[in-house]
């Protein structure tokens, strides 16, 4: 018998991978915020779309509020600054042997361990693309890397098993003994995603564009640095090679780079899902609450994070309606470098 999961979280990616789990026949329970999404869900009107997959499916879906019992597997999918909020709700649901999974950009890890504990908390990463549309409709743009692990590596029962439920989502699923190391590595590429949100230009464009090229290697660095200084090996995926700036090899940075922007180019979702809450959606970026444990931990090591900072205030610029995206807040960051 599997694990029945609950998906705290059902946008994109939640949604998308609790709609391939039900697919699969899976007993899933969607829960979310929004009501007329956990509507359409309930209804059987849960859309996945796009060049990945096309199938319509619903399942069980609750607000937050409606959630009863406690649950052994909980797949936390919220944005990073509702991480907190997020697990606080859960906490009472959670069963006393049982886990919170956070497939989330960001070290969020460390929010819900503090939470929940330490034990009942596994470690993923996930790098496909897709868009929350409206209610009922998500986008599900390119496959990328999943990747789960125990937070100390350690190869449990528990982790055999979420490996094998995640490759029933995504056949190449990754069962890593350094999880931490995936996800500092997506921190370093995730950093040029939240650069490129500053402007309208797509994620390739921004990568290509050679304007941009000195900043972007130099905040990649920054923030691998960061890892590095911790202990931290950052781990490479999907064409990002975090070796090649730790070493500051400048072949192999251009080669990294070239890989991205071919594999973005091809991405048909080609600006990030923070390009997108601030352009489209109007609303709040997860920006500082990802970078908030970089930059605590490059204060505890005694480093500075000049880019990371400033694209924090940028990134609040235009949260706040002072600044309106633009190139010239990309050119104010490039201003960072000496
Ligand atoms: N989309 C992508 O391609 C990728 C996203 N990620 C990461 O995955 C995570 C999820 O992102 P994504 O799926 O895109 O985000 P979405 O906004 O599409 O989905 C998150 C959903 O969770 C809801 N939500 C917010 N707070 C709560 C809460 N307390 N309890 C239950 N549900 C809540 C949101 O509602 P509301 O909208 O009202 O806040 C939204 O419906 C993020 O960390 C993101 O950075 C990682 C790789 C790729
Ligand atoms: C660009 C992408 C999909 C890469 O995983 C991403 O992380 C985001 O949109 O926030």
């Amino acid at each position: 018998m599997s694990t029945p999961v609950v998906i705290w979280g059902a946008g994109a990616i939640g949604g998308i991978i609790g709609a391939f789990l039900r697919r699969a026949g899976r007993e899933v329970t969607f829960v979310d915020v929004v009501p007329e999404h956990v509507a359409a869900i309930r209804e059987g009107r849960l859309r996945i779309e796009g060049p990945v997959a096309s199938f319509t499916i619903g399942g069980p879906a609750l607000l937050p509020q409606e959630v009863t019992g406690r649950h052994p597997l909980i797949i936390l999918a919220v944005k990073a600054h509702h991480t907190e909020a997020a697990t606080r709700a859960l906490l009472p649901h959670l069963a006393e042997e049982g886990a919170v999974v956070s497939c989330q950009n960001g070290l969020n890890e460390l929010v819900i361990a503090d939470i929940v504990g330490r034990g009942r908390t596994i470690g993923a990463f996930v790098n496909f693309y897709a868009d929350y549309l409206e209610p009922g409709r998500l986008h599900y743009a390119k496959r990328g890397a999943v990747v789960v692990g125990e937070l100390d590596g350690v190869r449990t029962p528990r982790i055999t098993a979420l490996h094998e439920m995640m490759r029933v989502f995504e056949p190449d699923a990754v069962l890593s003994d350094n999880i931490f190391g995936y996800l500092w590595g997506k921190a370093g590429y995730g950093a040029i995603l939240k650069a490129s949100a500053l402007t309208n230009d797509t994620i390739a464009e921004f990568i290509a564009d050679p304007a941009r090229r000195a900043m972007i290697i130099a905040l990649v660095q920054e923030i691998l640095a960061v890892a590095r200084a911790d202990g931290v090996v950052p781990i490479g995926f999907d064409g990002f090679d975090p070796d090649a700036f730790l070493r500051d090899d400048a072949a192999a940075m251009t080669a990294c780079l070239a890989a991205l922007e071919r594999m973005n180019r091809a991405s048909a979702k080609p600006r990030s899902g923070i390009w997108r809450d601030l352009a489209v959606r109007k609303r709040g970026t997860d920006v500082a609450a990802q970078l908030a444990p970089v930059r605590a931990a490059a204060r505890r090591l005694g480093l500075t994070t000049p880019l990371a900072d400033r694209l924090v205030a940028l990134v609040d610029d235009i949260e706040t309606g002072r600044r309106a995206i633009g190139p010239d807040l990309a050119d104010d960051l490039c201003g960072v470098l000496p």
